[in-house]
């Protein structure tokens, strides 16, 4: 089975992250893409929506989607999610399943930076999507990580969660900018102090 995994922090889910995995899905025939919301970040503050908000999130999102699911793998297990710790896990849950690790362009250029990534390029392979304000430069990456990155393309969609979360605190619209489901889920909790 070739999986592809979309870890993110999710805060909240929104149509940049759903293209990229779709992208991903499509350009290199994976069988199925699993969502997966980080507990706390490896580089950056901590959510503000919780684990399982966000875990909700996602699922609302890709109801409809028969190759997509979610995996609560990093916010059942807490503490920082390290995604080393986490493929390590993968691998002995599901022995034989290749695991394609899908990260928009600013990722693509922070992978240098992630923990143990030697040891990680060589279990998993990276698909790349673009992002606007992250120009792709592989060549600028160590020669181990351009072995293991592989690209795909997507419409270019300018769209971040702080983005979202900053309109919302300022009582401007997120509406489609999130799945209409996600939409009526903040509504419906409350989140990021959103007026409808
Ligand atoms: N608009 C986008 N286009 C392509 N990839 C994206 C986009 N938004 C997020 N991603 C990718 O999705 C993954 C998870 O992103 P994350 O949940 O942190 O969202 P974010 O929008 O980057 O959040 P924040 O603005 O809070 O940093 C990362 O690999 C990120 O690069
Ligand atoms: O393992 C790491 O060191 C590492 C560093 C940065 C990001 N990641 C993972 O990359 C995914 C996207 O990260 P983020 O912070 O943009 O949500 C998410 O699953 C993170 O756990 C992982």
């Amino acid at each position: 089975m070739k999986i592809g995994i979309m870890g993110g922090t999710f805060d909240p889910l929104h149509i940049g992250h759903l293209l990229a995995a779709e992208s991903a899905r499509d350009s290199y025939q994976l069988d199925e893409v699993w969502f997966m919301p980080s507990h706390i970040p490896p580089h950056k503050d901590k959510a503000g929506a919780t684990g399982e908000q966000r875990l909700k999130m996602v699922a609302e999102a890709i109801k409809d989607h028969a190759s997509f699911r979610t995996l609560d793998i990093e916010v059942r297990r807490g503490g920082v999610s390290y995604t080393i710790d986490t493929i390590e896990e993968l691998h002995e849950m599901y022995p034989g399943f290749d695991f394609y690790f899908i990260i928009g362009a600013d990722m693509v250029n922070y992978l240098p930076n992630w923990d143990r990534i030697e040891d990680l390029s060589e279990m998993i392979t990276f698909i790349g999507v673009g992002r606007p304000g992250s120009p792709l430069d592989l060549l600028a990456l160590p020669s181990y990580l351009q072995r293991s990155v592989l690209l795909a393309d997507m419409p270019l969609v300018d769209i971040s969660s702080s983005e979202i979360r900053e309109k919302a605190e300022m009582g401007h619209s997120i509406r489609y900018m999130v799945p209409e489901r996600v939409y009526e889920y903040i509504i419906r909790s409350g989140l990021y102090e959103i007026q409808p």
